[in-house]
């Protein structure tokens, strides 16, 4: 049986992926730094869940697979999923895409010294956030496999030019381009706005000159839903939408897209640059813009290495720890990597922690053309005057 997981190796490979069950992965005594997208293997498990769920008498595949071969894909699935954290770790990232686990039964392999004296609780919030998205990932993927996703793309409302909207808000009032963040609630600072209407929030913000809107879809940490993003799109708003959550799996950018959105998230802090690299591709192949944010110098070095990158958030706000500091959008946009932003022609955000004008200028003197703001705008009892207040002036008209 054809094994079930593809490796993309780059010529630095010491390992070399096997394509039959029956034989092991082949590990030399080097390091193991080659890039295999978690994505890529997330996938294939659930083109095999679709190929059973498929099949009308449910024997296809998997069901025939014996006990030992069910070991064997067990290990090499734990192998891989020991390898993209290698990976991951080898590129600054400390965020791990799930508690680490035991070996499973009879393994003997490379990673056997490593795992001693590994804890299983998150390291900070946002690793938190990511292994409770592994497992909502996973279970919504069970109930609607990326085949049945691809159709409900037929019917998806066409994506919005959400890189174009901020070029021309930032034209038109010379100041940068808004993204308006709808945001009920957040692990630093608990509920923002009690009375919480989506839609009526997302209205006034389109009113008071926002050029785009983040919709935060996560319920466990932020309050927010693929509901509340689905009927700001079906509301007739007319400022297209940044579907604002942890993406780990392409499964999800698909599913974004058949909610309505036409703008994409990327956290760097959180994926290796294959999964960069390949997810900003999905985007583009549906029409979907990909904010890929970043947060210190070894990301935007990162993701500026990577080819076709049009929009980046530098976010003031340290995700495992909350701290807050405008001056990172500055500290980042200075010397060589703001020229060659500058020469990519590529579109920065600064994100979090904006309150004032003088933020807002702060921001706009240091390079960016857009910004995403959330708390001190929803707070607002009139989140269209929040705007104006926030622009220090009318950036409606
Ligand atoms: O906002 C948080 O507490 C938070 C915690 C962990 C991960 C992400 C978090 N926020 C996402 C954002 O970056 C903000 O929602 C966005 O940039 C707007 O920030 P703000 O204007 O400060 O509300």
């Amino acid at each position: 049986m054809e094994a079930v997981m593809s490796f993309r190796a780059t010529s630095r490979v010491s390992f070399q992926a096997v394509s039959s069950l029956n034989n092991r992965p082949k590990f030399t005594s080097s390091g193991m730094s080659l890039p295999i997208s978690r994505t890529l293997m997330v996938e294939q498990k659930c083109r095999i869940r679709a190929q059973q769920s498929d099949s009308k008498d449910g024997s296809a595949t998997l069901s025939t697979v014996g006990d030992s071969e069910g070991d064997a894909l067990k290990i090499k699935e734990w192998e891989v999923a020991r390898l993209q954290d290698e990976i991951a770790a080898s590129q600054g990232i400390r965020i791990r895409r799930r508690p680490p686990t035991g070996p499973p039964l009879h393994y003997v392999g490379p990673f056997e010294f490593p795992l001693q004296n590994e804890g299983n609780t998150p390291c900070n919030i946002l690793e938190e956030i990511v292994w409770n998205k592994d497992v909502e990932v996973s279970q919504r993927k069970e109930r609607r496999p990326l085949s049945v996703l691809k159709k409900a793309l037929e019917n998806a409302p066409p994506a919005r030019d959400f890189i174009g909207a901020l070029r021309e808000a930032n034209l038109r009032t010379g100041l940068p381009g808004l993204i308006a963040e709808v945001k009920k609630a957040s692990p630093s600072r608990g509920v923002l706005r009690e009375n919480f209407d989506p839609v009526e929030i997302a209205r006034a913000y389109e009113k008071g000159g926002a050029a785009c809107l983040s919709v935060l879809t996560d319920e466990k940490y932020f309050q927010g839903s693929f509901e509340n993003l689905e009927a700001i799109r079906s509301a007739g708003i007319k400022c297209p939408l940044l579907c604002k959550e942890f993406i780990i799996d392409a499964w999800q950018i698909y599913y974004a897209r058949s909610k309505g959105a036409d703008a994409i998230l990327l956290i760097a802090a959180v994926l290796p640059d294959l999964d960069i690299r390949y997810m900003t591709q999905i985007c583009k192949m549906l029409g979907l813009a990909a904010l890929v944010e970043v947060h210190d110098e070894r990301e935007m070095d990162r993701v500026l290495g990577i080819d076709g990158i049009e929009l980046i958030g530098i976010n003031n706000r340290d995700l495992g720890t909350f701290e807050v500091d405008i001056s990172n959008t500055k500290k980042l946009l200075e010397g060589e990597r703001g020229e060659m932003i500058r020469q990519k022609d590529i579109i920065v955000v600064g994100e979090s922690g904006l309150f004032t004008p003088a933020d807002i200028a702060y921001v706009q003197q240091a390079g960016v053309k857009a910004v995403l703001v959330g708390e001190s705008i929803v707070k607002q009892s009139d989140p269209t005057k929040g705007i104006t207040g926030l622009f220090g002036k009318d950036i409606s008209f």
